[in-house]
C-alpha cells in the first residue's frame, strides 16, 4: 500500500480574496485581462502567496511502449517510440524546439520503451513496455506502486517549482481511453478517439479491441487496481510526478489527452492535486473535451493540437509567467493615480 503526501494547496484563508482584491486594483476595466487573472489567481493559491512566482520549469517527457499496440490501434508502428525519443535528445522534435524557444529544462523520463536506454534519457524503467491488456494486465499491481514511486522521487529530485508534463508512446491513447472510461464512466466510444490519425475502420477496430479489455479488466475497482489493469507505465509513472509537485505546491502544466489521464489517475488516488493542474490545451483528440467538461476546466489554448510530446505545455508555457508579471507589477488606481469606476 502506498500513502499519499497531504495536500497543502488551497489552504491559506482569505488568501483568494486578497489576491482578487489586488487584481480588481489594477489599472484596467474590472476583469478585462480575463482568464489570465484567474490563471495569476490560481498560480497564486497553488504557492500560497499574493504574489507567486514561476522558476526553472521543467519540462519531462514520460515515455514507454503499450503491448496494446500491437493489436493495430494506432496509425504508427511501436518501433516510434524509441525513434522518437531519440529524436527528442538529439534536438529534432517539435518538444526539443519549443523547449530551447522557451528556456524549459527538457528531460526524457525512460519508464518501459521496448528498446535499449537511450543516452541522456533518465532511467525509470520498469519492464519493455505494458503487456496487452486485452490478455492480461498492463502491468503488475507491485509495478504500478513502482512506476508511482519513481515519478515521484523524480519530482522531488527536480529544481523550480513548474512542472510541464509530456509524453511519448505509440499506443498510449488507447491506455488514455481505458482509463478515462474507468475514471469517468463514460461510454467507451465518447472516451476513444484517432489518437496519431485512425481513419474510421480503425477507430471501429480500436473500439472493438478496447472493449475486449474493459470486460476482461470489469474486476479492477480501485484506482491502483485500474491503473495496473489497463494503465501506461508512462501515465502511472506520471501520476506519481503530479502527486508529488501538488505536495509540494508546484505548478503542473497539463498537455493533452494522455497527460490528463495521468492526471486524472492522480486524482483518484490523491483528492486534491487537480488544484495543481493548469490545463494547457485543448486536444484535438475528441474525447479530451469530453474530460475537460467532465471536470468543468477550460484549457488556455485551442489550437486542434494533437502530438503530445508536451507541445502544448510548451506552448502555453510565456502565459504562466506573464500573469505573475501582470499580478506583481501592474500599478493599481491609487499608486498610477489613475480614475477608478464610479
Ligand atoms: O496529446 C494528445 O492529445 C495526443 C493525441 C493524439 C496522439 N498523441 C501522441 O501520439 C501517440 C499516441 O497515439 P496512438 O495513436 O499511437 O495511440 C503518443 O506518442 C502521443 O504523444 C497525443
Ligand atoms: C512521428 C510521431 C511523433 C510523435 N510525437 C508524439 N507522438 C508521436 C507519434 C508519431 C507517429
Amino acid at each position: 500500500m502506498m500513502n499519499f503526501p497531504e495536500l497543502p494547496l488551497l489552504a491559506e484563508p482569505g488568501l483568494a480574496a486578497r489576491v482578487q482584491h489586488l487584481l480588481d486594483h489594477k489599472t484596467k476595466p474590472l476583469g478585462a485581462l480575463g482568464r489570465i487573472e484567474s490563471l495569476a489567481l490560481q498560480i497564486a493559491l497553488i504557492q500560497g502567496v499574493e504574489k507567486p512566482q514561476l522558476a526553472d520549469p521543467q519540462l519531462v517527457v514520460f515515455a514507454a511502449d503499450h503491448g496494446v499496440s500491437r493489436r493495430g490501434v494506432s496509425a504508427y508502428p511501436r518501433e516510434v517510440t524509441p525513434q522518437m525519443v531519440a529524436n527528442m535528445l538529439a534536438g529534432g522534435a517539435a518538444v526539443s524546439v519549443l523547449a530551447r524557444q522557451h528556456g524549459l529544462t527538457l528531460s526524457i523520463a525512460d519508464c518501459g520503451v521496448d528498446a535499449p536506454l537511450a543516452r541522456g534519457a533518465l532511467d525509470l524503467r520498469i519492464g519493455p513496455g505494458t503487456g496487452d491488456v486485452t490478455a492480461g494486465p498492463a502491468m503488475t499491481v507491485d509495478q504500478a506502486t513502482q512506476a508511482l514511486r519513481n515519478g515521484m522521487v523524480l519530482v522531488e529530485r527536480l529544481p523550480g517549482n513548474a512542472l510541464l508534463l509530456g509524453e511519448m508512446g505509440i499506443g498510449n491513447t488507447s491506455a488514455a481511453s481505458l482509463l478515462m472510461q474507468r475514471l469517468t464512466g463514460l461510454s467507451l466510444t465518447d472516451c476513444v478517439g484517432r489518437g496519431t490519425g485512425l481513419d474510421d475502420a480503425g477507430v471501429a477496430r480500436k473500439v472493438a479491441v478496447l472493449g475486449e479489455a474493459l470486460e476482461r479488466h470489469a474486476g479492477a475497482q480501485s484506482p491502483l487496481d485500474i491503473a495496473a489493469a489497463l494503465g501506461g507505465l508512462e501515465i502511472v509513472t506520471m501520476a506519481g510526478s503530479v502527486i508529488a509537485a501538488a505536495a509540494q505546491r508546484r505548478v503542473v502544466l497539463v498537455d493533452g489527452f494522455i497527460t490528463t489521464a495521468a492526471v486524472a489517475l492522480a486524482q483518484a488516488l490523491c483528492p486534491g492535486v487537480l488544484q495543481a493542474c493548469v490545463f494547457a490545451h485543448r486536444s484535438a483528440e475528441g474525447p479530451h473535451s469530453r474530460w475537460l467538461a467532465h471536470w468543468g476546466v477550460k484549457p488556455l489554448l485551442d489550437l486542434d493540437l494533437r502530438l503530445g510530446e508536451g507541445s502544448g505545455a510548451a506552448l502555453a508555457w510565456p502565459l504562466l509567467p506573464a500573469a505573475c508579471a501582470l499580478l506583481a507589477d501592474m500599478a493599481s488606481f491609487e499608486s498610477a493615480g489613475v480614475s477608478n469606476r464610479e
